[in-house]
Parts: structure tokens; C-alpha cells; sequence
């Protein structure tokens, strides 16, 4: 599906509500699977976090994740430690391009019984379940959080508990302390000290119902538009001022471009009023990788220059998102230059119109690209792609008048 994207108007409002967090409705659903007794509120309805649901709810044979990184690395943990479980987790081309050795090197450590169906490294995995019994593992923390939540999740379950040590510079840092405090939430005891988690074994739990948060990374796409408009009140649910979410800070990020956050009940207003910004964005994203392509457009909109750190994880994602937003953003005549880890936007002073966008089955290509349609008319190519943590995205841009079509 192609979509014609333009929002002419410069003065925004409306009040939206956002679907929960995939990254707290992927870590409950896990846990969940192996408490029975947790119930979940405000699960998201994205595409990452149905299949995670499917795969455990068939438990055996062959599994297709699609997409969704969480739902590979967590399910590699969950199934290597379900006793008796035999699967075969899949999913797209894509996926099959995504590393996933050092997690599995460590369950193969803790005595998991995970085969590699054809390239090594890499999914397809053939996993066959049983009992672990070591309690204590080194892990690799510079190249995926996600390796390290996986081994959190199941660490509970473990006869004795698991202690993780952590080696090289820890990435994504918010997404580990996301899990930890989920599991504390739950009534699972753990901590997270410099480089040394520790998960306490634990049977069974009090029964509990557990809200999930709105997604703070969809809710960027809206700091952005409120960014780009003349005036904007945007106002956005089910939102809290202390987040387990990383992507939070937001809130502190988009003040640099005239954007406040004003926090009322469950719900965060964004306000923009004239002649507020920057000239200059500099950020290091080590700690919120999944902002990066919204702040990068946001400030391609705005004509500021940008320099952008920390961003060494964004070339394993749904696609390699520094080159992707070299090549799309350079379509509207920016000059982009991008290292392994960084990205530099420099002023753009007029921007191409109708330029086409391809999104590189990257749900985030898409939306954080959308904004820019309050500029130039755009068109985005595979916009159905925002599913994977979006369905109603583009249901709610026409909420705030922009012509999608
Ligand atoms: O644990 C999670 O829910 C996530 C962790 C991050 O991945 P990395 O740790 O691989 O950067 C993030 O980019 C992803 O969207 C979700
Ligand atoms: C990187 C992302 O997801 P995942 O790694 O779970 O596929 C994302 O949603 O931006």
C-alpha cells in the first residue's frame, strides 16, 4: 500500500489515545506464560506482540515470528527452557539477517539444547527444551539488551535463580531496568548492580493484574508533529510521569524544540507554542535507539542541524536504519553523513516535494517520516509496515487533519 501523506495546517489539536507498550506487553506476555496468575491490562495490539502471543500459545512445531525482534530473543529463552517443548522459531527474510549467537551460545552454556538450522548465528533455531540447571552465566551486553531480557524473563523459573554478568559497554540500558522492574512488579525478586543481575528463583506469585503503559516510541511521532506545526495541543493516553520506559525522555528532548510535556492523570499534553527552538540537535541515543529516525526528521523538517551518537545497534533492526535514513532523507536534497554509530544531518534549507519513500519493512521509516508531510506532500511505500507497533497510525494521523490517502 502507498499512501499520499500532506497536512497544510500549521495550528494542530486533538486527543488521542495510544496502544501499550510492545516491549512491557512482550515481557508480560513471557511471564505470564509462566505464571499463569498474572493478567495483563492495556496489552498492545501490535503485530510484534500477536505473534508473540500465537507462538506461546501453540508451543510446538514450527513458530513465525515475522518481524519482531523481542518475540525471537525472548522465545529462544522461553522454549530452550520449557521442559519437553520441541520448536523451530522462524520468521522473515530479514529476521534471518538478525544476529542471535550470543544468546544462544549462553542457554547452550546453562545446557540449553539449540541448533541453528541453517546459517550459524543467525535464525532459523531448532530448539528442543529442557530443565537448566546452571545459575550463572556471562553474557555480551554491547550488541542487544534484548539477549540479556530474554535471560531475565525465564531467570525466576530456574531451580536456582540466574546471575547474569554483564561484558563490554551495556547497551539500551532502560529496556534491562524495564524488565527488572517488571519482574519486582510481578513479585519476582531481583537486582541489576554495574555489571551483575541477579533473578531470585521463585514458584509461583500472588495473582496480580498488571497495566501496561501506552507506547512512548509511538508517542514520539506526535512530539514530532507538534515539533514541525506552528502551535500544537496534543494530548495523549495512557501515559505516566515516572515511566519504566526509556523513550520517556522525550519529554526532555523535544523541549529543545519548543515542545512541553505537562503531565495530568494518565495522560501527557505536548504543547508548542510559536518561535520556540533550536538551532542545533546533538544527542547520544545509546539509551533509546528507537527515537532516532524521529529526532533525525524532525529536525530534516525543521532546518537544524543534527548530530546524533550512540546509535552503533541501529544497523542490526527491522532494516540497517542509518543507511535507510541517509538514502531517504537525502531524497528531500539533505546532506546526511552517517559512521557506524552516528549520524549527522546538516541544514536542509528547502525540501524536495513529493519525494517517494521507501521503508524498508521498517515500521519507524514510515512514521517518522510522516510528520514531514506538514512541509511537502510526501508518499510513503509500504505503509501498512507500521503495524508491527502501530496498527492505528495512520487512523490517528487523519485525526489530526492530515490528508492520508
Ligand atoms: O527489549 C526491548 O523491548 C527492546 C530493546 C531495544 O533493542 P536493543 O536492545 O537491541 O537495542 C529496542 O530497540 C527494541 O525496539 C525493543
Ligand atoms: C527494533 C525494534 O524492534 P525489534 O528489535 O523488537 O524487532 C523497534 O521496534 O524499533
Amino acid at each position: 500500500m502507498t499512501l499520499s501523506i500532506h497536512n497544510p495546517n500549521k495550528d494542530l489539536a486533538v486527543n488521542l489515545k495510544i496502544t501499550g507498550s510492545k516491549s512491557e506487553s512482550n515481557r508480560l506476555l513471557i511471564l505470564q506464560a509462566l505464571y499463569p496468575n498474572i493478567s495483563i491490562e492495556n496489552l498492545s495490539n501490535s503485530d510484534d506482540t500477536v505473534v508473540l502471543k500465537k507462538a506461546l500459545e501453540k508451543g510446538e512445531g514450527v513458530i513465525d515470528i515475522h518481524h519482531a525482534g523481542t518475540a525471537m530473543r525472548f522465545l529462544t529463552a522461553y522454549f530452550a527452557a520449557k521442559e519437553g517443548c520441541e520448536v523451530e522459531i522462524t520468521g522473515s527474510k530479514r529476521m534471518k539477517e538478525r544476529p542471535i549467537r550470543l544468546l544462544v551460545d549462553a542457554l547452550q552454556r546453562m545446557g540449553a539444547d539449540i541448533q541453528y538450522k541453517n546459517e550459524s548465528g543467525y535464525p532459523p533455531l531448532l530448539i528442543k527444551g529442557k530443565k537448566l540447571h546452571v545459575d550463572s552465566v556471562k553474557l555480551q551486553a554491547n550488541v542487544s539488551s534484548q539477549y540479556v531480557s530474554a535471560l531475565m524473563l525465564i531467570g525466576a523459573s530456574l531451580p536456582k535463580g540466574l546471575e547474569i554478568i554483564l561484558e563490554g559497554q551495556i547497551t539500551s540500558t532502560p529496556y534491562i531496568l524495564m524488565t527488572l522492574e517488571i519482574l519486582q512488579h510481578a513479585g519476582i525478586k531481583g537486582e541489576f548492580k554495574d555489571d551483575r543481575i541477579y533473578i531470585e528463583p521463585t514458584n509461583k506469585l500472588e495473582s496480580s493484574t498488571i497495566e501496561v503503559e501506552s507506547d512512548w516510541s509511538s508517542a514520539s511521532y506526535f512530539y514530532s508533529i507538534a515539533a514541525i506545526a506552528d502551535t500544537a495541543e496534543i494530548k495523549l493516553s495512557n501515559y505516566r510521569k515516572t515511566s519504566r520506559q526509556g523513550d520517556s525522555c522525550l519529554a526532555e528532548i523535544y523541549k529543545h524544540f519548543g515542545v512541553q510535556t505537562s503531565f495530568d492523570g494518565n495522560s501527557i499534553t505536548l504543547k508548542k507554542q510559536a518561535g520556540t527552538r533550536s538551532v542545533r540537535i546533538c544527542e547520544d541515543l545509546r539509551n533509546s535507539p528507537d527515537i532516532a529516525q524521529t529526532i533525525a526528521v524532525t529536525c530534516l523538517a525543521l532546518g537544524i542541524e543534527c548530530k546524533l551518537d550512540g546509535l552503533h545497534t541501529l544497523k542490526i533492526k527491522e532494516t540497517d536504519r542509518l543507511q535507510a535514513l541517509k538514502n531517504e532523507m537525502g531524497k528531500f536534497g539533505a546532506e546526511v553523513k552517517i559512521t557506524d554509530d552516528c549520524l549527522h544531518l546538516l541544514p536542509c534549507k528547502s525540501l524536495k516535494e513529493n519525494v517517494e519513500i521507501e521503508t524498508y519493512n521498517d515500521h519507524r521509516m514510515a512514521m517518522a517520516f510522516a510528520p514531514l508531510a506538514q512541509k511537502v506532500p510526501i508518499r510513503v511505500l509500504d505503509a501498512d509496515v507500521v503495524s508491527k507497533s502501530y496498527p492505528d497510525f495512520w487512523k490517528d494521523l487523519k485525526e489530526l487533519d492530515f490528508l492520508v490517502q
